[in-house]
């Protein structure tokens, strides 16, 4: 049997809104690396089109905090201040990562910090967009938010540009083509790092 060569952990954040989740959905489409997408856990409700074990899995706050007192979690926050909770599930990663898989967390910049202080030596990118304005702009657009959460969303991001530097690339998000073409170069010119 063929042993399958080390997988690799990625790091995608930036501010709700900044286009994460469609780069990485095209990325995943078209980069010929053996890409897969960590599936978090989450307290927050599905949206309209989201499934269960899709884009997260969606739990209860009682499961969620059951698996966290288990230990399950490699990292877990409650991002927003909103009372809802995120979390990366170990599985998730050793799995990926035993099946010689680059596994990509799209997390926050606490949970990132977390996972970049361990010694899974995970390439870190920080997606944004430009500017508020246009961040502003994408998150009314997506339509997906209540003004609450909408505005807890803007100011988070507010604060998450200020840890750009603890990543080692910035990605501009202007254009999704251009940026998938720009993180596919980075993670091929990384193979054998
Ligand atoms: N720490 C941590 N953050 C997560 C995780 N999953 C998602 N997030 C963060 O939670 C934020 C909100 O996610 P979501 O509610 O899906 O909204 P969206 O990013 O605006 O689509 C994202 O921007 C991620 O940064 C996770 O497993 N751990
Ligand atoms: N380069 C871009 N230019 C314009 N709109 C974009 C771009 N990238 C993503 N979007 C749109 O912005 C919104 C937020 O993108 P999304 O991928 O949901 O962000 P995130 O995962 O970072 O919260 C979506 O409606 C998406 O279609």
């Amino acid at each position: 049997m063929t042993v399958p060569p080390p997988g690799r952990l990625i790091i995608v954040s930036g501010p709700s809104g900044a286009g994460k989740s469609t780069v990485v959905r095209r990325l995943i489409e078209c980069c010929q690396l053996p890409l897969e997408l960590s599936v978090s856990a989450t307290t927050r409700a599905p949206r309209e089109g989201e499934t269960d074990g899709k884009e997260y899995h969606f739990l209860s706050p009682e499961r969620f905090e059951a698996l966290r007192q288990e230990g399950a979690f490699l990292e877990s926050k409650e991002v927003f201040s909103l009372g809802r909770w995120y979390g990366t599930l170990h599985e998730q990663v050793a799995t990926g990562l035993k099946m010689g898989r680059w596994v990509i967390l799209e997390i926050d910049v606490e949970g990132a910090i977390e996972v970049m202080a361990s010694d899974l030596d995970p390439i870190t990118l920080f997606i944004h967009p430009g500017s508020h304005e246009e961040l502003e702009k994408r998150l009314r657009a997506r339509g997906t938010e209540t003004e609450q959460d909408l505005q807890a969303r803007l100011k988070t991001a507010a604060e998450e540009m200020k840890s750009l530097a603890h990543y080692q690339y910035a990605i501009i998000n202007d254009d999704v083509e251009r940026a998938v073409d720009e993180i596919c170069s980075i993670l091929r010119q990384s193979q054998g790092t």
